[in-house]
């Protein structure tokens, strides 16, 4: 049996009238991987952040190592060895200062700078960028890092500190699978080192690489603890569910007219030119690597970026938007990526981030205005299940799977003609996932083409094709029915392979 390193007793948290933690009675252990899996809302984050430091719980206790522990501080609780890297990536970064003083800057605020030149700080925030395998130029401000690059920058801070318990919070989401595996190796080596390990995440191949011991959460309660040789992963989804995933229906339609044409289209200097037609009521996904262009595709056709040449029409008329604004008035809108950092109004309600893109189309007149935003936003929260207590909660007080929903929601609101969705599926919960595709396969049906990108095993369970790209162009073009998945793969990690089926 080893050493029990913190004991949660009967922890309860309400914000207001929301009561979101409901007695938890939890222990983690040195040298564990615990994975807390539980749907969007269920208190996951809550919970993480009264460890942390960042909340205080009403009522329950937490013992670390024997002695009760109450941090007041997110400093305070790291000092004791509660290292957290946070779900929302600008919590663990400062994104003003550059990479180095962002690694250093836990030991500074703690009194322990002994870093008295730029040369020397930079020396040591090489070594810590090393230790977790992460090379990056450390001079350079974080601002202007990628996603995945900042959770590394944040990760390697807290590596710094010496963990009793790592806390980690959804950290693969916007990780490539090479940036994955190298931090699976590191919590490999923390784990033999006698770390006790929280690990939440929805993703089932995270969870099946790293898993100890599951803990299945619901509705501010644990509901389930799976250990043993064999982990029983479908229990511990019935257990934060409350029920078995249903299932989206494809059925593949034979394709209508033509919506999206793309002819000859470079996407980078040197890339290789190529060529898709996407019909109406059609849902294609694009996948491939991180880098691989799929969002930069996207941002073509949503006038952000500009492609170096070729041709893209829509409904048979040239498509060359040159903003947001044209593509939306031609009826093209795209959900970006990232969305936390890249859409999320933080300010803002659930109302005003849902509708802000349409302002202009709601009735003139403000009292219509705002019964028609209010319908369409309650309808929205019905359809995508976003838990939440009214439409004019601010965004920041929900949970980060429902912000997710909520900007994917955005965009399926209004009728369109082209809806891309970059990763719609960031960050929800598994059951979410089912029914954000459901919902994607209602609107197509019904007013849209889709074209999204996304992880295989995603697009696999809702278009009816699948896109490989890689070294921006497509590779490869499957429609889904007896798909060979090992062809895919093939072509994901290797453009100069021949495509399985031709345009
Ligand atoms: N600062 C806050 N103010 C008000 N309500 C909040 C606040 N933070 C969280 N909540 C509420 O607490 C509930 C649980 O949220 P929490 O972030 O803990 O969920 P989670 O399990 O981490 O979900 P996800 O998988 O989506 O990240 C939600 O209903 C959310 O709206």
């Amino acid at each position: 049996m080893s050493e029990q390193a913190v004991r949660l007793a009967g922890l309860c948290k309400a914000f207001g009238r929301n009561q979101v933690l409901r007695g938890v009675d939890l222990d983690l252990s040195a040298g564990q991987v615990t994975v807390l899996m539980g749907a969007n809302g269920a208190g996951k984050s809550t919970l993480v952040k009264i460890l942390c430091g960042v909340h205080a719980a009403d009522s329950g206790s937490v013992t670390l190592a024997g002695q009760p522990f109450k941090p007041a501080t997110p400093s305070e609780a790291l000092r004791a060895g509660i290292v957290t890297v946070h779900q929302n990536i600008n919590d663990g970064v400062v994104p003003d200062l550059d990479v180095a003083s962002n690694l250093l800057l836990d030991g500074l605020a703690s009194g322990g700078g002994v870093f008295l030149n730029g040369r020397k700080m930079r020396a040591r925030a090489r070594e810590i960028a090393a230790a977790v395998g992460l090379t990056i130029d450390v001079s350079r401000p974080v601002a202007g890092l990628s996603l995945a690059d900042r959770q590394l920058v944040s990760i390697a801070r807290a590596m710094a500190h010496q963990p009793r318990l790592l806390i980690l919070d959804e950290p693969t989401s916007s990780l490539s699978a090479a940036e994955a595996s190298r931090l699976f190796d590191l919590i490999d080596s923390l784990r033999a080192r006698g770390v006790a390990i929280l690990y939440i995440s929805h993703r089932m191949s995270d969870i099946r690489r790293l898993a100890d011991r599951i803990v299945s959460m619901r509705d501010g309660r644990i509901s389930g603890v799976f250990e043993g040789p064999e982990l029983d992963y479908s229990g511990a989804v019935r257990a934060m569910l409350g029920h078995e995933i249903t299932e989206v229906d494809i059925t593949i339609p034979q394709p209508g007219l033509p919506v999206l044409e793309v002819r000859d289209l470079v996407l980078r200097p040197g890339a290789r030119p190529f060529s898709l037609t996407c019909h109406a009521n059609e849902v294609v996904a694009i996948t491939g690597l991180v880098g691989a262009g799929k969002s930069e595709f996207a941002s073509v056709l949503f006038g952000t970026g500009e492609a170096v040449s070729g041709e893209v029409r829509l409904d048979g008329k040239p498509h060359r938007p040159a903003s947001p604004r044209a593509a939306i008035d031609a009826g093209v809108f795209l959900s970006p990526k990232d969305r936390p950092v890249n859409a999320v109004v933080a300010d803002f309600d659930i109302l005003r981030n849902l509708t802000l893109p349409f302002l202009k189309r709601h009735s003139t007149a403000q009292f219509v205005r705002g019964a028609s935003e209010l319908a369409t936003t309650r309808r929205m929260i019905s359809e995508m299940g976003v838990v939440c207590q009214s439409p004019t909660d601010g965004i920041g007080t929900l949970s980060g799977g429902n912000q997710q929903k909520v900007m994917v929601a955005r965009w399926m609101a209004e009728a369109s003609r082209l809806l891309l969705l970059d990763e719609p599926f960031q960050g929800v919960d598994i059951q979410a996932r089912r029914d954000i595709g459901h919902k994607i396969r209602e609107t197509a049906a019904t007013r849209a083409t889709i074209v999204f990108v996304a992880e295989l095993d995603e697009a696999l369970e809702i278009a009816d094709r699948v896109l490989v790209m890689s070294e921006h162009s497509i590779v490869g073009e499957h429609r889904n029915e007896n798909i060979d998945v090992s062809a895919i793969m093939a072509q994901v990690v290797d453009a100069s392979l021949p495509s399985a089926a031709g345009q």
